[in-house]
């Protein structure tokens, strides 16, 4: 074979002839000059190590080159097994080179780029339009080897069109490396089964080939979005690879929790909250935003606004959702002038007069009891002979003093009883002996035995010749009030208020249980009473009714009671005298508030005007707001229940009464005023006469009526209501008032349709006359049928049809009705189905007035 020249090969690799003379030589060839020639395989091998750098196949070559005819002379000999075997696998490539030239150069240049992408390794994520794809091994021919690198790039290519996620995925795994927002599954891109494709970007550049991508476009939009990234909200989302909608969520918390902790790093770990507090303030006390409170308690299923007053319980969850400790500090403390006053110490106490509350049920004689305790004629002065409000009044015994509070026997006054019984320290229960146990009987004892108060018995009503005192005795034990002589541990006392009989025992009774109760106070300080009753009069201003219960009211003292506040400027007691001070357990009547205090308020003497003034502000200020707060805080299921009170009909009124304790007796009992359909709307209460601005209000709303009690209009107010068309109806019995109420709501509800029958005729024939339809002979049986009635159709017991008469007649002339035993003819409004046997019954419709 002809051998070749260094610069002939030289020429053939653009190399300089010295350079690879130089090269032969390293590899052990006899070369002297470029001139020099190789034998072929040499220069094969020349070829290589010019190429690739690699000596180590060299000498193998030459040796191997050299033993190659020895190998095959000698191949059966065992001795060169090892040698053959070497050759074997270093053989391959050798056998092929002469033919396979072009191939090399194919390799050549896939090692180029291999080799270039090595360098480009470090930057090669920054570069677009190649990928990596892994080589696989070099256990196939290079031909096929080549061709296998072009099917690989096919099939990648392939690979990429066809399924367009495997080469996001790839992009992505490249972006990964600038940018650290997606985390989208690494999953790798199986090309022929080189699972390793597309796997970590440490590159081999002996197993690695670099193929053009044809998916830049796709990348560079995402590389475009990517840089706009900022603004997608869905940033957290795509960085946690669990759900979109958690994601979403947990976005937002996170991003403001960054937010927020800016704010908290000012520190919020523990906060004290008052205990009355508005959504706004403590959302700046625990440094959130009002909208994040308001959603929190949203999502528990309360509707707030920022303006809203938090509860207790509210503030103690919100103060966990947001990891808070919270201590809740009682602000109402700033006003409780009766806690202030408690705290003082009461060293000094001496024995007071007992507070005594007389209850039983209506006309047992309660008003009648005290009358004659008091020796004047109560009773007989009422309107209706029924006490319209509670009244407190004192006697003496045996030189000592006693009040009573006189309760009224109606049920409206319930709740000023309670009351009552909570500033007393006996209760008289007056059962009438004729009458026994009644139900206010039963509910003047829950109260006292609620009042945690002894109970005196005053079985009333004795002097009557129907008086039985067992069947009280019997009627009370059932309520586990058994007499002394029972057994038992409470008092009854046989009495009659109109004899005066017993009276004296009663009183010294009492005076013997107040001193087992060992009531005291110290009359040395300043005064705490009990507004019983109050009320707005004429020349006077506020008028209060109390009970002192511990110090001594003064005249001159600075008070405060609920939103009232002053100065005493008299006091006088039941009887209208005059008084100086009032002493612990004894009872007056005082001018001087600013305002009319609550009944059932507790008034206190103060040290300066100041003081009072603040208290009452504090207090009114807060009430202002709670009551402001209440008007607008619902839950969502108060929310349901106030539309579905929309359908609901009511009657608006405004009331007004003389005094607090008739209005709020009348107030409660027009509230229970209600049924499913119509209810009693107080849109307006107060004590005193009726204003102008009532009948304005009343005016406004639409069929509202001013409900006055013991209070009349003035000319002046008369003229204003008759233009504007306002009714004030005025009464001084609680009874008619709610009387007329009930007629007026009555009024209001939907009438009660009720039937009326008239008569029947069974039907003895049928004819059809043309034109006119069906037309039955009847004999009436019962009653009348009546042609503007109403009929029914039975057949069998059944009703088949309900409708008018279109005729009667009786002959041939038209009647208006016919009665039972006679013959008549009837035609049915569009009914023709009418048969022989048929009943048909004539009946009325009647509207009955709806009532309450
Ligand atoms: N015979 C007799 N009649 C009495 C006695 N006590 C009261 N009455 C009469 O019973 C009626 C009711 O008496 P009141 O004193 O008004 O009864 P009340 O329990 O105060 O009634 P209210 O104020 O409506 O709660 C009056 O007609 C009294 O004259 C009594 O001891 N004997």
């Amino acid at each position: 074979m002809a051998k070749i020249r260094i610069h002939e090969i030289a020429k053939e690799l653009g190399s300089s002839s010295k350079k690879i003379l130089e090269k032969a030589k390293e590899l052990g060839f006899a070369v002297t000059t470029v001139s020099s020639a190789v034998s072929p395989e040499d220069a094969a091998k020349l070829y290589d190590y010019v190429q690739s750098g690699i000596i180590p196949e060299s000498k193998q070559a030459k040796k191997s080159t050299t033993k190659q005819p020895v190998k095959e002379e000698i191949k059966s000999q065992t001795k060169q097994v090892d040698i053959k075997e070497e050759a074997k696998v270093s053989k391959p490539e050798t056998k092929i080179v002469a033919p396979k030239q072009p191939e090399i150069k194919e390799e050549q240049k896939i090692k180029d780029e291999s080799k270039s992408e090595t360098l480009a390794n470090s930057s090669l994520t920054k570069r677009r339009g190649l990928v990596i794809v892994k080589k696989k091994k070099d256990e196939h021919p290079k031909v096929e080897k080549s061709s296998n690198s072009t099917m690989i790039n096919n099939k990648a290519l392939e690979s990429m069109f066809g399924s367009g996620d495997d080469s996001f995925k790839k992009k992505k795994k490249e972006k990964k490396q600038f940018q650290a927002t997606k985390k989208e599954s690494s999953s790798k891109i199986d090309l022929m089964g080189l699972s390793e494709f597309g796997d970590d970007i440490v590159i081999d550049d002996e197993d690695v080939v670099v193929l053009p991508d044809l998916t830049v476009k796709p990348i560079e939009t995402e590389r475009t979005q990517t840089n706009k990234k900022p603004l997608n909200v869905y940033k957290p989302a795509q960085n946690n690879g669990f759900n979109f909608e958690g994601g979403i969520q947990r976005s937002s918390r996170k991003k403001h929790k960054k937010v927020v902790k800016d704010n908290q790093n000012e520190s919020v770990v523990s906060v004290d909250i008052p205990k009355e507090i508005r959504l706004y303030e403590f959302a700046d006390k625990i440094k959130k935003s009002p909208s994040e409170i308001i959603s929190k308690l949203f999502m528990l299923g309360k509707m707030t606004t920022k303006n809203d007053f938090l509860e207790e319980d509210e503030i103690e969850i919100l103060g966990a959702e947001f990891d808070i400790e919270i201590n809740i500090v009682d602000t109402q403390e700033e006003f409780d002038y009766v806690k202030a006053y408690e705290d003082e110490d009461d060293l000094h106490a001496e024995s007071r007069a007992p507070v005594v509350t007389i209850m039983g049920h209506v006309d047992h004689g309660k008003t009648s009891l005290l009358d004659y305790i008091q020796n004047s004629r109560v009773a007989s002065g009422e309107a209706g002979g029924i006490t319209q409000h509670v009244g407190a009044y004192m006697v003496e015994k045996n030189g000592k003093n006693i009040t009573f509070i006189d309760t009224p026997g109606h049920e409206a006054f319930t709740a000023m009883r309670a009351r009552g019984a909570s500033v007393t320290d006996i209760v008289i229960i007056v059962v009438a002996a004729d009458d026994g146990v009644k139900p206010q009987t039963k509910e003047a004892i829950a109260h006292a035995k609620a009042a945690g108060v002894p109970i005196i018995i005053a079985i009333n009503k004795m002097d009557k010749e129907s008086a039985n005192p067992d069947l009280v005795k019997t009627g009370l034990a059932e309520l586990e009030i058994m007499p002394t002589e029972w057994g038992g541990s409470h008092e009854f006392v046989p009495v009659s208020a109109k004899t005066g009989m017993g009276i004296e025992d009663l009183l010294e009774i009492v005076l013997l249980q107040a001193e087992i109760l060992e009531l005291k106070a110290n009359p040395n300080r300043e005064a705490k009473a009990t507004i019983i009753e109050s009320s707005l009069q004429k020349g006077r201003g506020p008028v209060a009714t109390v009970i002192v219960e511990n110090g001594t009211l003064k005249v001159g003292d600075t008070i405060v009671a609920g939103v009232a506040f002053g100065k005493v400027r008299a006091l006088s007691d039941d009887k209208g005298r005059s008084l100086k001070s009032i002493r612990p357990g004894e009872c007056g009547v005082l001018i001087g508030l600013s305002e009319v205090p609550e009944a059932g308020e507790t008034l206190i003497s103060v040290k300066s005007d100041k003081e009072a003034r603040e208290y009452a502000q504090k207090k009114y200020e807060y009430l202002r707001q709670k009551e402001l707060s209440k008007s607008t805080k619902v839950t969502i299921d108060e929310l349901s229940a106030k539309i579905a009170e929309g359908e609901l009909k009511n009657l608006p009124v405004i009331v007004k009464a003389d005094v607090q304790g008739s209005l709020e007796a009348i107030k409660a009992s027009l509230e229970k005023l209600r049924n499913d359909e119509i209810k009693v709307n107080i849109i307006h209460s107060g004590v005193g006469g009726i204003t102008q601005s009532d009948i304005s209000l009343a005016s406004a709303s639409q069929n509202c009526v001013i409900l006055g009690f013991n209070i009349r209009p003035t000319g002046e107010i008369k003229e204003k209501a008759k233009d504007k068309a306002v009714e004030i109806k005025t009464y001084n019995v609680i009874y008619n008032l709610l009387d007329d109420v009930k007629a007026l709501l009555s009024g209001l509800m939907s009438p009660v349709i009720t039937e009326e029958d008239l008569g029947q005729a069974v039907i003895r024939q049928v004819i059809n006359v043309p034109k006119i339809g069906q037309i039955a002979g009847c004999m009436v049986t019962e009653g009348i049928i009546s042609r503007g009635a109403k009929i029914r159709v039975i057949r069998d017991g059944v009703v088949v049809f309900e409708g008018n008469i279109s005729s009667l007649k009786r002959f041939k002339d038209d009647a208006k009705e016919v009665a039972k035993g006679y013959e008549c003819g009837v035609g049915i409004e569009g009914y023709n189905d009418m048969r022989e046997g048929d009943y048909i019954e004539s009946y009325k419709e009647v509207e009955n007035r709806a009532e309450i």
